[in-house]
């Protein structure tokens, strides 16, 4: 029998060609990648617009990827990689649990289903409904959103709901800004698809979407878990400061630290910025201008 990691080419949600780590066994074709070091495999399925996960593997004739209905598969499979070699180059982390953990992602969940989400053990996209969103896995910032929250479940545990939930989507929020730091925008190559320029969230002007900016603003619901998708904008706003400010790779050391090391389940914002300026205070020292920039961040959004 002649199985054998191979190479394909695939297009993607936005019509762009991408090569592909895929598998050959049998006769058929898989997006299943088993070229990461140490690692378990990342491996693509389709739920075939029905709610059963994982679903079925995504299989090709020819490794060439490239019909319309392939493009979500393409993307979860190729942004799946990108996210797991960030976090192993720019972290030294093996995958979201540290020790190698497979990375499972379904697309086609459902049909017109404008979110994305990790269940607990794999990652889920919708196709969208082609006006609110096109097929979630399209965004790099959106698989990488996604992912972390598989890290943040495995570290600091941040519950998801209210103060630690809207943290909890900040670090997703902000972790998909490392992964695709070109604007401040979030999910901007899915949203949307008729509309260019916007996003669904802008981690600069959490306002311009309806997100507050400031602690003075924050809502209190009982919706959306205590309005983690709402309350996000603080930390986020934090976030683009300290960015602005330190530049992304202080930066993404300074969060990485604080998620992995200083957070805990029930951590509210002024522990997230006690566990940010601790990082800080860690890396960089605690007289640094790194450390004083955080500070200020989290002063500017009156978090004390
Ligand atoms: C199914 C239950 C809800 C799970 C929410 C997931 S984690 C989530 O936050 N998804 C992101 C997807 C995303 C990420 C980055 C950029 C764009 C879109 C999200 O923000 N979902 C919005 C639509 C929401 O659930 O309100
Ligand atoms: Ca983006
Ligand atoms: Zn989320």
């Amino acid at each position: 029998v002649t199985d054998a990691a191979t190479t394909g080419r695939g297009t993607g949600v936005n019509g762009d060609t991408k090569t592909l780590n895929t598998y050959f066994s049998n006769g058929t074709y898989y997006l299943y990648d088993t070229t990461k070091p140490m690692s378990g495999i990342i491996q693509t399925a389709t739920a075939q617009n029905r709610s059963t996960l994982p679903g079925v593997y995504s299989t090709d004739a020819d490794n060439a990827w490239t019909a319309s209905n392939q493009r979500a598969d393409v993307d979860a499979h190729y942004y799946a990689g990108v996210v797991y070699d960030y976090y192993y180059n720019t972290h030294n982390r093996n995958s979201y649990d540290n020790r190698g953990a497979s990375i499972t992602s379904t697309v086609h969940y459902q049909t017109n289903y404008n979110n994305a989400f990790w269940n607990g053990s794999q990652m889920v996209y919708g196709d969208g409904d082609g006006t609110t969103f096109a097929p979630l896995s399209g965004a790099l910032d959106v698989v990488a959103h996604e992912i972390t929250h598989a890290v943040t479940e495995r570290t600091a545990g941040l519950q998801y709901q209210n103060q630690s939930g809207a943290l909890n989507e900040s670090m997703s929020d902000v972790f998909g800004y490392f992964l695709d730091p070109n604007d401040w925008l979030l999910g901007e190559d899915v949203y949307t698809p008729k509309v260019s320029g916007d996003g669904l969230r802008s981690l600069s002007n959490p306002e311009s979407y309806g997100q507050p900016s400031t602690m003075s603003n924050y809502v209190n619901t009982t919706s959306d878990n205590g309005g983690v998708h709402i309350n996000s904008g603080i930390p986020n706003k934090a976030a683009y400061y300290t960015i602005s400010s330190i530049g992304k790779a202080q930066a993404e050391k300074i969060y990485y630290r604080a998620l992995t090391t200083y957070l805990t389940p029930t951590s509210n914002f002024s522990n997230a910025k006690s566990a940010l300026l601790q990082a800080a205070s860690d890396l960089y020292g605690s007289n640094s201008s790194t450390y004083n920039a955080v500070r200020s961040a989290w002063d500017r959004v009156g978090v004390n």
